[in-house]
């Protein structure tokens, strides 16, 4: 069902302009340099994007997703017909849930005896009632980890807002949050065991191209488009969301062939055509190449932590049938999922983060970091 969703930035301010908004970072606990007291009680927040189980779920989950967002409603309607593609359900629930088994083994075998919990932004479970079982349970602090590696509001300041969003909700009032203090775990684009888990599956890829075709053919690593205005603000100085994708896909083929070129291309655009978001799309792309004469891609999603619907449908049917029209051969590889090497790099961004330091970028953000301007509601 859609729920109520709670604003936690009034339209038109700005975080470094009103003070009152700079706390939102970590649901407006500012991150600790010490190591996590003895005794507290504390957690581990999966925090996703949730994803529809059924038919009938997948319109009221659009609606969650695009609210106030200014998605048309023809692009709706084409999204829908992929989820329904599928039965309604996306996959991302099960990748979620198949991923929390695998941190339990891995915080098990590392002796971090934290109890994992999940929550969505976009659907059930919704992080505000995680949080209220987090506090019925009497966990008293949540290291949260999103499912993006990544800067940008979509990929990580969201993210900040839902934990303050979910500690509003215990109270119902946006200026008391209550429950578990959190903090949120930094970007990990460049965590050896994430760029070790996408090389290793970019090699699988390309050992299923004919082998004649394996040394020419042309890398390209994909990622969700965003808009133009959310790349430039994304990071404490602009760009980072395409800087660290840039990083993390250069460091993914140098573990697979050092040095070797590859492009970055956007997939998955949304949103109204006037405005202008990330390119080139990754089915242009491949037709360029195509008329450059190239033969063979291997896709790379790098830009995802799992095998969701936006990567199977986007490229898995339509970077695939633009393939096969334009005569290249096409090997997609898979994203980071629960590759061992990925999961043990997740465990010990946490047990970083509960041994104190300075907190990294996404744990700690400035105040107007990847911040975007909410769209002005109708009044209801
Ligand atoms: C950067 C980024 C990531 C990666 C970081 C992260 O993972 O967080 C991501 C992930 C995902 N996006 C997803 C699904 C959707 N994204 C949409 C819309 C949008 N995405 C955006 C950006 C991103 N999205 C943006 C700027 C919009 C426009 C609306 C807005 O400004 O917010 C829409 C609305 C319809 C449409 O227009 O496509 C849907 C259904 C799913 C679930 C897939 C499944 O069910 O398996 C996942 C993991
Ligand atoms: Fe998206």
């Amino acid at each position: 069902m859609p729920r109520a969703i709670v604003d936690i930035t009034p339209a038109g301010q700005r975080p470094d302009e009103d003070p009152s908004l700079a706390v939102r970072n970590n649901g407006g606990v500012a991150p600790s340099s010490a190591p996590a007291p003895a005794g507290r009680r504390e957690a581990l927040l999966l925090l996703s994007f949730g994803g529809p189980e059924g038919p009938d779920d997948v319109m009221p989950f659009l609606g969650n997703v695009t609210r106030g967002r200014g998605i048309p409603r023809e692009r709706l309607e084409e999204v829908a017909e992929h989820y329904h593609h599928f039965g309604g359900v996306s996959p991302i629930n099960d990748q979620n849930k198949a991923l929390i088994g695998a941190l339990q083994g891995a915080l098990r075998a590392a002796g971090i005896g934290l109890p994992v919990y999940w929550g969505n932004r976009n659907w059930a479970p919704y992080v505000e009632d995680v949080w209220q079982q987090m506090a019925d349970d009497g966990i008293q602090h949540a290291y949260v980890l999103a499912t993006s590696a990544y800067a940008s509001f979509s990929g990580c300041r969201q993210y900040h807002e839902d934990i303050a969003r979910a500690r509003a909700a215990m109270t119902g009032d946006a200026s008391a949050p209550s429950g578990p203090t959190a903090e949120k775990l930094p970007h990990y684009f460049d965590a050896e065991g994430f760029v070790r888990a996408n090389a290793d599956a970019l090699a699988a890829a390309l050992a299923e191209l004919p082998e004649e075709l394996r040394d020419g053919a042309r890398l390209v690593a994909t990622a969700h488009s965003i808009p133009d205005s959310m790349a430039a603000v994304a990071g404490p100085a602009g760009h980072a969301y395409e800087a660290e994708l840039e990083a993390a896909a250069r460091q993914v083929v140098d573990l697979v062939a050092p040095g070797r070129p590859f492009d970055l291309v956007w997939q998955s655009r949304s949103g109204p055509p006037s405005v202008p978001w990330l390119e080139p799309d990754v089915n242009d792309h491949l037709k360029a190449l195509a008329q450059a004469g190239e033969q063979a891609v291997v896709l790379f999603p790098v830009g995802f932590v799992s095998d969701h619907l936006e990567v199977i449908w986007d490229l898995d049917n339509e970077a695939k049938e633009t393939a096969e029209e334009l005569g290249l051969a096409f090997a997609r590889a898979a994203t980071a999922g629960t590759h061992p090497a990925f999961v043990s790099a997740l465990a010990d961004l946490l047990a970083e983060r509960r041994a104190g330091g300075e907190p990294r970028l996404g744990t700690n953000c400035p105040a107007s970091c990847c911040f975007v301007p909410p769209r002005p509601r109708p009044t209801a």
